[in-house]
């Protein structure tokens, strides 16, 4: 299978290559030429697999010749070793908990699958990789986590200082070793241009292989879709069929995994972009130009994007059809108010937590099935374990959560960074320099 960009106006590469260079030269990213279509078969049968399976059966038409099943097989057992709840909370409301990985964020899926085929790579390439990460929070502790003392992969990690929490800095910018964390004195989207600026810096990928470990890498993106599959195969066991998507977005990587496990042929009725004041696609879904703006912080901090990269992917899924888009995805946006509102009466009268990510998504649920019907099934993806906000959870809630044993040893750690500026040649200079 071959990948082209979005841009239209680079080589097309297998998977592997994609993976490689992160973003196409041509400053697009690299989307399936064409998306394969699972047979009825499988989409039927789900119910009858586990995670691990569906995943390899949904991954392998991806890689053809470039990966045997049997490496495959590994990579995917290896990665995906943690549970993956789903939780009713009321009526047809159910939670997917995509946060029981290491680092207790939806982003361990893609960044240790990611983070293992890249091993393997780095071996057979004898030439080290340095991989930019730009961070709202989330994709920093997982990125670190997955590639940390993976032998010829550094990491570099961009993230804007003072507001990331307190939990995500430290599991960020205490391991040192392959691990740079760089303090950007700006907010995520200029993390994120400086990063793409990077890639598409004759001086600097003549000087270095660069990589992207962010969900505009395709590696990353791939496994998000496996989780929504695996959701309608524990819905299939209760006898629902096809239910609605709700997810909280900032990047829209997540939405787009789920969007592309639609198109290779997974039931699912519609899907649900949840955001906080950071809107511009719920303000496109309802009709307006898709306009980026510079994002503001929230208490949804993962969130606070302002021009999402996969945004162009979404597009290139659907032809390029507004219409089709705006009838497969309803917009929804919630304030930092709203958010609170939600984590304490969902918790008042069901006594269940959600981080401000998920509060956002599970808002959209509830909205959607006022609208539409509440028989309606949704389930709401639980992007962060709502530990990792502790500071927002324990004021609703007014009582203190129970920090995890293996979370209190990353706060005790002593934090390693460097800050700098959002100009790009000072971040050109550090990279050739001191990275
Ligand atoms: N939500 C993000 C922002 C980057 O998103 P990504 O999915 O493209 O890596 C974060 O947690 O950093």
């Amino acid at each position: 299978m071959k990948f082209i960009s979005t841009n239209k106006n680079s080589n097309p590469v297998t998977f592997l290559e994609a993976m490689r260079k992160g973003l196409a030269p041509d400053g697009g990213l690299y989307m399936p030429e064409e998306i394969p279509v699972l047979p009825d078969s499988f989409w039927s049968s789900l119910k009858e697999l586990s995670f691990n399976e569906i995943a390899f059966e949904m991954a392998k038409p991806y890689f053809g010749e470039e990966l045997s099943d049997e490496k495959l097989n590994s990579v995917i057992n290896d990665a995906f070793n943690f549970p993956v709840p789903i939780t009713p909370v009321e009526g047809n409301n159910f939670v997917l908990e995509l946060f029981h990985g290491p680092t207790l964020a939806f982003k361990d899926f893609g960044a240790r699958f990611m983070a293992r085929l890249f091993s393997e790579q780095a071996r057979k390439d004898q030439q080290e990789v340095t991989i930019l990460v730009a961070t709202s929070g989330d994709t920093g502790s997982a990125v670190a986590h997955g590639f940390y003392k993976v032998d010829g992969v550094k990491v570099c990690l961009l993230f804007p200082k003072g507001k990331v929490s307190n939990l995500q800095e430290q599991q960020m910018a205490t391991l040192g070793e392959n691990v740079t964390a760089l303090e950007v004195e700006g907010v995520f989207d200029d993390c994120q241009r400086l990063v793409k600026q990077a890639f598409i810096d004759d001086e600097l990928n003549s000087k270095m292989q660069l990589s992207s470990a962010n969900s505009i890498n395709i590696a990353r993106l791939l496994p998000q879709s496996f989780y929504y599959a695996y959701a309608v195969s524990v819905l299939q066991k209760k006898g629902i069929e096809m239910p609605v998507f709700s997810v909280p977005s900032g990047n829209f990587g997540n939405l787009t995994g789920g969007l592309l496990a639609m198109k290779m042929g997974m039931p699912a009725k519609h899907f649900l972009a949840a955001t906080n004041v950071n809107d511009v696609v719920p303000e496109y879904l309802k009709g307006d130009q898709f306009q980026p703006r510079d994002s503001v912080q929230t208490i949804s901090n993962a969130m606070d994007v302002g021009n999402p990269s996969n945004f162009v992917r979404i597009k290139y899924l659907f032809g390029d059809s507004d219409s089709a888009i705006r009838d497969q995805i309803t917009g929804y946006s919630y304030t930092d108010e709203e958010t609170r509102e939600t984590i304490r009466e969902v918790f008042e009268k069901f006594s269940y937590l959600l981080c401000p990510h998920t509060a956002i998504g599970y808002r959209a649920s509830k909205e959607y099935q006022t609208e539409r019907g509440m028989k309606i099934p949704t389930v709401t993806l639980a992007t962060a374990h709502p530990v990792k906000f502790r500071d927002v959870i324990e004021t609703e809630i007014n009582q203190e959560i129970d920090v995890p044993d293996r979370l209190k040893v990353w706060l005790e750690k002593e934090k390693k960074s460097t800050t700098i500026g959002c100009d790009f040649e000072g971040f050109k200079e550090f990279l050739i320099n001191r990275a």
